[in-house]
């Protein structure tokens, strides 16, 4: 399938910090990135370039396989929805929905609600625009909300107003930048499928800024890590999860925070760093492993232990909600499949391929 976008060695500088270094990234036709990392790592930097609203200092921007670099984000035909919502707040949710069309298809005469009748070609204009808001507002449940004002709404639907305008005027991009983190956890969970199933059914590329290793693990079909302005790995979930590129990327991804072990913690690994998932490694009388129990958090469906190595190192284990917990202090042994170990060079980080 063809790229819709490309960003090609894209560099920003601004004043003497390299903010974005060479990041290269591929967005196909129809599919759902994310863009992942921590606060300052370049993610909306490069998504305003993507936009057309910054310019990159070095490198190319591809829209459907042609340079984009001279043109406005308005000539991009691509929508952006930001975290603050960015609504008019004077203006009731047909309007705000309505807006990007109001701009395109209707001359500033046009646009006055009276007068606009008169001049010609507008009230076709017109009746285009309420049939289409009023298609987007039904898709996104906000039938019932059109003549209210943001102020008179909850954040999950500023947001889908924020969606609605962004989908109403049918971009080929959508470029989401943390759209909701001003939303509490369950209605985040909530706004995630929808945006999902928005992703679905209009079938265009999706490119979603996040720091939410969650979110980008539910909803990407390629999340792109980014680290200290440059890309550290691009693809898909699994691969990530799996086979991580390098340390930093095996610390970001996954919802448990990866134990980092050495050689002396119990394993034979030489000069390298070992890398295990705490859902990797569980009490096991026959484990290879040994560590002293320091805390247990009983989560119902698993509980998570906390130990620290003979070494002082501090791992982290799983196991079985039904386990019964030692008391702290005792000496547990742990297992592990060899599989499951990633290991990284000592000094780059980068993935040594594992023996096993
Ligand atoms: N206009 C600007 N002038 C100077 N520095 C900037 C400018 N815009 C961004 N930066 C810097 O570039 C770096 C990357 O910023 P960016 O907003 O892309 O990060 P981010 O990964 O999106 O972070 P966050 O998750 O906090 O939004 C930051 O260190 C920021 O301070």
């Amino acid at each position: 399938m063809s790229n819709i976008l490309e960003l090609r060695d894209v560099t920003r500088v601004f004043g003497d910090r390299t903010v974005l270094d060479r990041v290269s990234i591929s967005i196909r036709q129809g599919s759902f990135t994310t863009l992942l990392g921590a606060s300052g790592c370049g993610k909306s930097t490069s998504l305003r370039i993507m936009a057309g609203l910054d310019r990159p200092s070095g490198g190319d921007v591809l829209l459907d396989g042609k340079t984009v670099s001279g043109l406005t984000a308005y000539e991009r035909n691509v929508a952006m929805v930001f975290q603050s919502y960015a609504l008019y707040p004077h203006l009731t949710v047909a309007q705000n929905i309505a807006l990007p069309l109001t701009m395109r298809h209707l001359s500033t005469l046009g646009r006055v609600p009276v007068l606009g009748s008169l001049v010609p070609g507008a009230s076709e204009a017109r009746r285009m625009i309420l049939a289409k808001v009023g298609e987007t507002a039904e898709a996104l449940g906000l039938g019932e909300l059109l003549d209210r004002k943001p102020g008179q709404l909850s954040g999950g639907q500023k947001q889908r107003v924020a969606l609605g305008r962004a989908l109403v005027r049918d971009p080929s991009l959508f470029l989401l930048d943390e759209p909701l983190s001003n939303l509490d956890a369950r209605l985040r969970v909530r706004m995630r499928s929808e945006i999902s199933a928005l992703h679905r059914r209009t079938g265009k590329a999706f490119i979603y800024v996040t720091h939410d290793q969650t979110e980008a693990m539910a909803m990407a079909d390629q999340i792109v890590v980014m680290i200290g302005g440059k890309v550290a790995q691009a693809g898909a979930p699994r691969e990530l999860y799996e086979r991580p590129a390098n340390r930093d990327v095996a610390a970001f991804v996954g919802h448990n925070a990866i134990n980092f072990l050495e050689q002396g913690d119990g394993i034979e690994i030489g000069n390298s760093v070992a890398g295990l998932r705490p859902e990797d490694l569980s009490p096991d009388t026959a484990g290879t492993l040994s560590a002293r129990l320091e805390s247990a958090e009983y989560l119902g469906s698993e509980i998570v232990l906390g130990l620290r190595s003979a070494k002082g190192t501090e791992i982290r284990a799983i196991a079985p909600g039904d386990y019964a917990v030692p008391a702290p202090g005792s000496e547990l042994r742990l297992g592990f499949s060899p599989r499951k170990l990633h290991l990284f060079d000592a000094t780059t980080g980068a993935r040594l391929e594992t023996a096993a």
